[in-house]
């Protein structure tokens, strides 16, 4: 029997750490009072499982999972399951925070949580994925519900991971709750637009970010890092916007042409490549970290955490970061950008597109009812490009950059509810 270590948490760049340094600044700046703080701070529920797996080869192995619910005083935890190698519990607090804080930006009735395998879902069959989705659900049966935590894909997830937990929830249940996990297949009652509803949130404010400054999108360049859900999905939608894409990257490295990626011929030659851009032609490769530093307008991470740290950060030639990735750029990079003039669209705001349509699906779930892409496509642009101005007035109004602004819109929204709700 062989047990999965958990990753070993990294003191330098921890996720955690990242984010309460970032929440430190903003309740500063808000003044709330002691009890309130660590109210926010502490989260509400954490639960970590072993998971043993019968393996393909008969052998059996144990993972470790873990779902944090941050807070719930908005609404129903929300936030995905990550099946990633270095997922430790540590990270997934911060991730189950940066829910609370999005879903308070983009004014959602959720609260924030997340969960994770320590798992390489590109070292399993889909037999194993299965057998660790529906092990993982059971553990976790008393954790979801459609009313208590809702989870969705995150990184090393997808439709197919969500079917599974919607199936082993739905049997526990003795009926059909496809209100529980959003980010499901159509046929299973997901939402027109949901699958790029994140990358589709990305370029919405890009184009917003790039309005503030001042950029023609049909003269602007951008790089990618990360081309899975989120990353494929804000290039293909830049490059429809006018926005010559010129590096892309995932796992196997990063691949450049000077003259622009063909962004579609590239997730063609992923998906017949076993997910990967490993060998793409018609680009010369270069590493991830020259990606971060290319001479490009916009930088849109969206990879893992903490890939712009204060190493790189010195380097990056970038006018705007657009940040898919959650915590892609470590608090210790925030002092360096900042004063290099970058503008930086945060986490918090710029990837809030995925949540917002996965509320819509679970509204469409909740009525037995079905929007069009028309209806889902409008209602979550105009949620992103509000909750954009209202972060970009508060930056202005505190003199912030808009990564404290939108914690500062966050936690006002939240410690404000809390106080409503007579909590305190
Ligand atoms: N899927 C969603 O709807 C949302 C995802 N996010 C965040 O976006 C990020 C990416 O998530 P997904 O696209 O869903 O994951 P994914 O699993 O679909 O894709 C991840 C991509 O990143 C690449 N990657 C992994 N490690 C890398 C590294 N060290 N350097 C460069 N590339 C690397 C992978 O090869 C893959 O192309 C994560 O931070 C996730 O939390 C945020 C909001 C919603
Ligand atoms: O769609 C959702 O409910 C959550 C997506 C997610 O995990 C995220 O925004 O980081």
């Amino acid at each position: 029997m062989t047990y999965i270590e958990p990753a070993p948490i990294k003191d330098k760049e921890n996720p955690l750490e990242s984010m309460m340094q970032r929440f430190d600044k903003a309740v500063e700046l808000l003044g709330i009072s002691d009890e309130m703080y660590y109210i926010l701070k502490v989260p509400a529920r954490q639960v970590t499982v072993g998971l043993p797996i019968t393996m393909d080869n008969g052998s059996i192995r144990v993972f470790e999972g873990h779902r944090v619910l941050h807070s719930n005083i908005l609404g129903p935890g929300k936030g995905g399951i990550r099946f990633d190698p270095d997922v430790n519990l540590d990270e997934v607090r911060a991730l189950a925070a940066w829910m609370t804080w999005k879903c308070a930006v983009v004014d959602i009735p959720y609260g924030g949580a997340k969960g994770g395998i320590a798992c390489n879902p590109r070292e399993m069959s889909a037999g194993e994925m299965e057998r660790l989705m529906r092990a993982y659900t059971v553990a976790m049966l008393d954790v979801f519900g459609p009313d208590r935590d809702i989870p969705a894909p995150d990184m090393g997830t997808g439709p197919r991971e969500m079917a599974w937990l919607m199936d082993e929830y739905s049997k526990a249940k003795g009926m059909t709750v496809n209100a529980v996990v959003t980010g499901k297949p159509l046929v299973l009652g997901g939402s027109l637009g949901r699958t790029e509803a994140t990358g589709r949130g990305v370029m919405t404010s890009a184009l917003a970010g790039m309005d503030k400054l001042k950029i023609n999108p049909y003269k602007a360049t951008a790089a990618v890092q990360g081309f899975g859900n989120v990353g494929s999905h804000a290039a293909v939608l830049l490059h429809e916007r006018g926005v010559m894409v010129k590096a892309i990257s995932d796992i196997s490295g990063a691949y450049y042409n000077e003259n622009g990626i063909d962004i579609e011929g590239a997730i063609k030659y992923r998906d017949l490549n076993k997910g990967t851009l490993e060998n793409f032609p018609g680009a010369e490769k270069i590493t991830n970290d020259e990606l971060l530093t290319l001479d490009v307008d916009v930088l849109v991470p969206a990879a893992k955490e903490d890939v712009i740290n204060n190493e790189n950060a010195p380097y990056i030639k970038a006018k705007m970061i657009v940040e898919g990735a959650n915590g892609p750029t470590s608090a210790s990079a925030d002092d360096i950008i900042n004063n290099k003039g970058i503008l930086v669209v945060p986490d918090i705001l710029a990837n809030a597109g995925g949540v917002t349509v996965s509320y819509f699906e679970w509204v469409q779930n909740r009525i037995g009812y079905k929007w069009t892409l028309d209806r889902v496509n409008r209602r979550s642009d105009r949620i992103m490009k509000d909750a954009f101005d209202k972060v970009f007035l508060t930056s202005q109004q505190f003199n912030v950059p808009m990564r404290i602004a939108a914690y500062i819109v966050a936690i006002k929204k939240v410690s404000d509810t809390y106080k409503f709700r007579g909590g305190y």
